[in-house]
């Protein structure tokens, strides 16, 4: 990789698609989305086109003009723009690759192809290498999601020796509750100086123990502010704090609708 790589660390909003009442995807929300998501939940990364942004049911065109719309308003106000650009057609992740790349994202996110699978850790990051090719200096970040893909693989194993495939590669986002590969995950990055994100918003804590760098979720878009101050006083080692924090978010209304 060419470029000097930030650090994807802290808080990551996964962010909704805002569409139109006939259905269509809404432009004209992201700014504000952004200047919110500043001003209201002190979040400054974004991780687009996910499974909160329902990026698998868009079309590739509809994904290509919401990473653009992001990566545009986005620009010197926020730290990272991350576009999942995971698909069932390899091709069309290329392409997505691509195009984040030619726009300015700071990163891309895989997840497994869910429908046919691949059959092992080894067929996996070859998928995820295949996509890397075609933005190969763009940090890659593999999106271990076993609820939603049925992938459920170790992620540990698909990180295992990855570097000497994807010379890109920076880290996971962990979405699943096994903390001992998460744990395994952690302590792999270590020595390449990867990000491990966790993506179980409501068990946040656990993982924070184990090491993770940062968190991308559904909830930090409306309760980032909370979050935040669980990770600052996690950060100063109140841990009382911390954990009333975790329980005051647990419990949060908005949580219960
Ligand atoms: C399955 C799913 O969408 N997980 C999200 C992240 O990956 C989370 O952010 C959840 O939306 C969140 O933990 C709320 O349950
Ligand atoms: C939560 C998350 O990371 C996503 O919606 O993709």
């Amino acid at each position: 990789m060419s470029r000097s790589i930030k650090k994807l660390t802290g808080l990551v909003a996964a962010t909704f698609t805002p569409l139109t009442a006939e259905g269509e995807i809404n432009l004209s929300v992201i700014g504000p989305y952004i200047d919110y998501l500043i001003e209201n939940q002190n979040v400054k990364s974004v991780f687009i086109n996910g499974t909160t942004g329902e990026g698998c049911s868009l079309t590739v065109d509809e994904r290509k003009q919401l990473a653009a719309a992001w990566c545009q308003h986005g620009k010197g106000k926020l730290e990272q723009v991350i576009v999942h650009v995971g698909c069932m057609s390899i091709k069309d992740s290329q392409e997505l690759a691509r195009h984040a790349a030619s726009i300015g994202a700071d990163g891309i996110a895989v997840i497994s192809p869910s429908y046919f699978k691949p059959v092992n850790a080894d067929a996996l990051r070859l998928f995820i290498k295949e996509v890397s090719t075609f933005a190969p200096d763009l940090p890659m970040y593999y999106y271990h999601i076993p609820s939603m893909t049925g992938v459920a693989f170790d992620a540990a194993d698909v990180l295992n020796g990855i570097e000497q495939v994807i010379p890109s590669f920076q880290g996971v986002k962990y979405t699943g509750t096994d903390l001992r590969d998460l744990g395994q995950c952690v302590c792999y990055s270590q020595s390449h100086n990867w990000s491990v994100l966790f993506g179980v918003d409501e068990q946040l804590l656990g993982a924070l123990v184990l090491g993770v760098h940062g968190a991308v979720g559904s909830t930090y878009n409306y309760l980032g502010c909370i979050v935040n101050k669980m990770l600052a006083a996690f950060d100063n080692g109140n841990h009382m704090q911390t954990r009333v924090l975790q329980v005051q978010y647990i419990f949060h209304p908005m949580l219960h609708v």
